[in-house]
């Protein structure tokens, strides 16, 4: 059996005490393994994330994480409108593991550079980070991760306001880190991606479902997402999501 890389055991979370907007979650993940986390909006996936990168405190239960965690944001809430460029961005992945007093070298700088390259954005290096699009924003934000080099990665909604071009992408880089042995949590409002990948985990104010995506019945999606649920018979099922960035297709790759 793989190695457990994060797991939470009965895991209550939340803003205050004694009010979890998060309960009764156990899970693990592997080396090897992607676990997609669904749940309707508000359910607590990013609550979730939060609370497995130590903001926000275990209320009960615990959080176990045996390696650094890489954490990449919704892309909305990563503009970073100040003038950075890719790069600038790429290489703030290199800092936790550069000591305050040294400056970041020519191995750092190139390690930056050969991760816009498997994002497919090496050309775009020198360019405003605020001035790329949703998909290539994202890349950046994922070949930051890269650059920490990280065990473990958690992805808040990586393909939304993302174009196809940039999903693939992103989608055939998820799955070589998944080869290489990185455990990967990715926040999803595709059910059907989601099912694809070694395991689910359903939140909905708590856990409603942690297993293989075969597993995930009707009854899973009804706890899941309530009556957000459009069941369209033999176990298919489509979310009705109201999300204001879901399924965003931006133009400009
Ligand atoms: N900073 C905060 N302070 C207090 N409550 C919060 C805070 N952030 C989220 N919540 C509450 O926690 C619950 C879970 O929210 P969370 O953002 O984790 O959901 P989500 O599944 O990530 O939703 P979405 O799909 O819309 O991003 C909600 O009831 C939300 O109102």
């Amino acid at each position: 059996m793989s190695e457990v890389l994060i797991e939470a055991v009965g895991l209550s979370t939340g803003y205050a005490p004694g009010e979890p907007a998060l309960r009764g979650v156990t899970f693990a993940a592997n080396a090897g393994q992607i676990v997609a986390v669904l749940g309707p909006n508000g359910g607590g996936k990013t609550t979730l994330m939060r609370a497995l990168l130590g903001e926000l405190p275990p209320f009960e239960g615990r959080v176990d994480v045996h390696g650094e965690i890489a954490y990449v944001p919704q892309t909305e809430q990563a503009r970073l409108d100040f003038p950075v460029s890719a790069l600038d961005v790429a290489l703030m992945g290199a800092y936790r593991r550069t000591p305050w007093w040294k400056r970041l070298g020519r191995a750092e700088h190139d390690r930056a550079l050969q991760a816009l390259d498997r994002v497919g954005l090496r050309e775009r290096a020198k360019d405003r980070f605020g001035t790329l699009s949703g998909g290539q924003r994202q890349r950046v934000l994922i070949a930051r991760a890269l650059v920490q080099d990280a065990p473990i990665l958690l992805l808040d909604e990586p393909f939304s306001g993302v174009d196809r071009a940039s999903e693939a992408t992103i989608l055939g880089l998820l799955g070589q880190l998944r080869a290489q042995g990185h455990a990967l949590l990715i926040c999803t409002h595709d059910i059907e991606q989601g099912r694809g990948f070694d395991r689910v985990l359903g939140v909905h104010g708590e856990q409603t479902f942690f297993g293989p995506g075969a597993a995930l019945d009707a009854a899973a999606l009804e706890r899941t997402y309530g009556s957000e649920i459009v069941t369209l018979g033999e176990g298919a099922a489509i979310a009705v999501q109201c999300h204001h960035h879901d399924h965003e297709h931006d133009q400009h790759g």
